[in-house]
């Protein structure tokens, strides 16, 4: 049996710190945040507008460069890899919501959910069986040749959710994941989006501004001048 203290995080930031020049003016966003998130953790983010959330998601999710520090996914370092393999890391580890689902308006969702897994090499009669299964827990069984546009806010959401879970990532980012919808929408979505990330098993890092709805995450962290408190 595996000894839990010996299972690698998911998610471990060292010293990260990344600046921007901004008229001139060097803007030091990210002062060497500590962050480690482990196996099927939910944490939230918290902080105000401009703290930094969205830059620290991108470094986790290996979306850009520029960023001093250590970033560690899995058990491996991917502030030392080359493009190909971050890209085969992101690809196959980490999932993505945003705040605007970002679905491919000229295909359903059970299109846009089966996408991914067929990018990840999936055989297509599977990647269907997923994506059917995913989108069926989240009510949307119903919803299934249905176009982006075709859809409520709450439900294109609902899609993006199943998208990000449908290679079985050991991450889920969310960026603001409910910010587009109404309260009692984004409470449904969000509690949805918990209880699938939970059934999964895979850990999530989800920025808000939302307190309240952080509260039903496993902890919360705050981005506060540049660090983690
Ligand atoms: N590419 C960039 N070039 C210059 N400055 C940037 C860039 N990206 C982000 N910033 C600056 O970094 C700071 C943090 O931005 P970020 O989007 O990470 O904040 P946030 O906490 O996600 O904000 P919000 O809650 O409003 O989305 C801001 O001052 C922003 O202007």
């Amino acid at each position: 049996m595996n000894d839990p203290a010996q299972i690698d995080p998911v998610v471990k930031l060292t010293l990260l710190t990344r600046s921007f020049e901004q008229g001139g003016v060097k803007i030091d966003v990210l002062r060497g945040v500590n962050l480690t998130v482990a196996p099927g953790e939910i944490v939230a983010l918290l902080g105000p507008s401009g703290s930094g959330k969205s830059t620290l998601l991108q470094a986790v999710g290996l979306l850009e460069g520029g960023f001093g520090g250590k970033i560690e996914i899995a058990g491996t370092e991917a502030s030392a890899l080359n493009g190909d393999d971050r890209t085969v890391l992101r690809r196959d580890r980490i999932g993505f919501v945003y705040q605007f689902h970002h679905l491919l308006p000229d295909f359903n969702a059970i299109e846009n959910v089966m996408l991914p897994q067929l990018v990840a090499g999936k055989d297509r009669e599977d990647a269907a069986v997923r994506a059917t299964a995913l989108l069926e827990a989240l009510g949307l069984g119903q919803r299934l040749d249905h176009r982006p546009s075709q859809l409520s806010g709450g439900e294109q959401q609902r899609v993006a959710v199943a998208r990000a879970l449908a290679n079985r990532p050991a991450l889920v980012l969310a960026d603001e994941p409910t910010g587009n919808l109404d309260e009692a929408t984004a409470d449904k979505v969000l509690g949805q989006f918990l209880e699938l990330v939970r059934g999964t098993g895979s850990a999530a890092l989800v920025a808000t501004h939302n307190e309240r709805l952080a509260k039903s995450m496993d902890r919360v962290v705050r981005l506060h001048e540049g660090v983690l408190q």
